[in-house]
């Protein structure tokens, strides 16, 4: 067992620096096309045998430190009888959005071992089968509201402040309720052997600080809270833009903070005080000449050298475009530069 992921999340001295990348199981596969050609990306989350097959691939052919479930934020929001579907290249769609009382008391918080049964028995599976850590994953509150009150994917999420600011009474409703199903969901995980957490936050950057205070930080510390009196396992908050938000995110209770690529690793070390962190390097400089890819990741190795633990991954997730060889040669330079032996 590899469990270099996990003493670097504790902070505890790596004999090199782990890595694992947002979204490494996906369509930048052609191995993942092959499975999603057969099933629609629901059916694939809903599979278990397909699930565990298409978590494995970049761990077998890159050899990542961690795997991450397949799987996604909006699995459990579903389970509150809310109709979900994915449209080709629209990305998520809820057809009925959350913006009334009666919607919001009409949520289900659901019992994990009823609702998702197929989320625990994948997690099961790849625990058998895995040589490095699984991570367990959830959205965070905020950004799972976004998902609701919009409807679906948004680029200035007029529905969701516009619900903050105007009917706030309506707002902390809902999120009091998308926080009790994601508290259980995250334990759930981790008693069907999820060896980390890691909680997307990945919509909060385009709150103002004050309203990431009132409105989104005290649910994502409520739910660590929970876990923490539940289960021992590391937990990693990712506050997608949130290089404004540093203060606030070092105070939610996490082991590790992931930070996107608009502030240098080293900086965001500096801020992180006694917490692990993870990322950040632009998923798009994955299309570097290999050289230059190189040296950025030498480079962000370096500047890291000071984190209190340190785990290589993206600053957001990959994307569908990158050229796989890329990513192996991103993993190889990490490992090589670090000290692998
Ligand atoms: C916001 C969000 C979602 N899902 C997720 C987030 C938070 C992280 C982030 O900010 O990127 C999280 C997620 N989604 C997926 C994973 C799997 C694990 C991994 O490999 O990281 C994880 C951790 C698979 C997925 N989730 C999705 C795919 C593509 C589905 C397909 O095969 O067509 C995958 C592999 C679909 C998805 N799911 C979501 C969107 C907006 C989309 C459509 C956009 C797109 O098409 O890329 C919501």
């Amino acid at each position: 067992m590899n469990d270099t992921f996990l003493q670097a999340c504790r902070g505890e001295r790596t004999a090199y620096t782990p890595v694992w990348f947002m979204r490494q199981a996906g369509r930048y596969l052609p191995q993942y096309q092959k499975v999603r050609g057969q099933v629609s990306f629901l059916e694939l989350c809903k599979t278990p045998e397909l699930a565990t097959e298409v978590t494995l691939q970049p761990v077998d052919l890159f050899g990542f430190d961690a795997a991450i479930l397949f799987s996604d934020i909006l699995i459990p929001m579903e389970a509150m009888r809310l109709s979900l579907e994915f449209h080709e290249g629209r990305g998520p769609i809820f057809a009925d959005p959350v913006r009334s009382q009666k919607a919001v008391d009409d949520l289900v918080v659901p019992v994990p071992e009823e609702a998702v049964p197929f989320v625990l028995e994948t997690i099961r599976l790849l625990r058998r089968e895995l040589r490095v850590p699984l991570i367990g994953f959830a959205g965070a509150p905020f950004t799972l509201a976004t998902y609701l009150i919009e409807g679906g994917s948004s680029k200035v999420f007029l529905n969701t402040k516009k619900m903050m600011f105007r009917e706030p009474r309506l707002y902390h409703n809902l999120m009091a309720k998308i926080t009790a199903c994601t508290s259980a969901y995250l334990q759930a995980q981790a008693r069907a052997g999820a060896q980390a957490l890691q909680l997307f936050d990945s919509w909060v950057g385009i709150l103002a600080p004050c309203d990431y205070e009132e409105f989104a930080l005290p649910y994502v510390r409520s739910i660590i809270t929970d876990l923490r009196a539940t289960t021992d396992v590391p937990i990693i908050y990712f506050a997608n833009n949130g290089a404004t938000l540093t203060r606030m995110t070092t105070t939610v209770g996490a082991d590790v903070l992931g930070f996107d690529w608009r502030l240098p690793i080293g900086e965001a070390a500096a801020r992180s005080g006694r917490h692990a962190v993870q990322g950040n390097l632009d998923p798009l400089a994955l299309f570097l000449p290999k050289e230059r890819l190189e040296e950025r990741i030498h480079a962000m190795l370096t500047d890291a050298r000071d984190a209190r633990g340190y785990i290589f991954n993206l600053g957001h997730g990959i994307l569908p475009e990158t050229p796989p060889e890329q990513v192996r040669i991103a993993v190889e330079a990490v490992h090589r530069f670090s000290g692998k032996p």
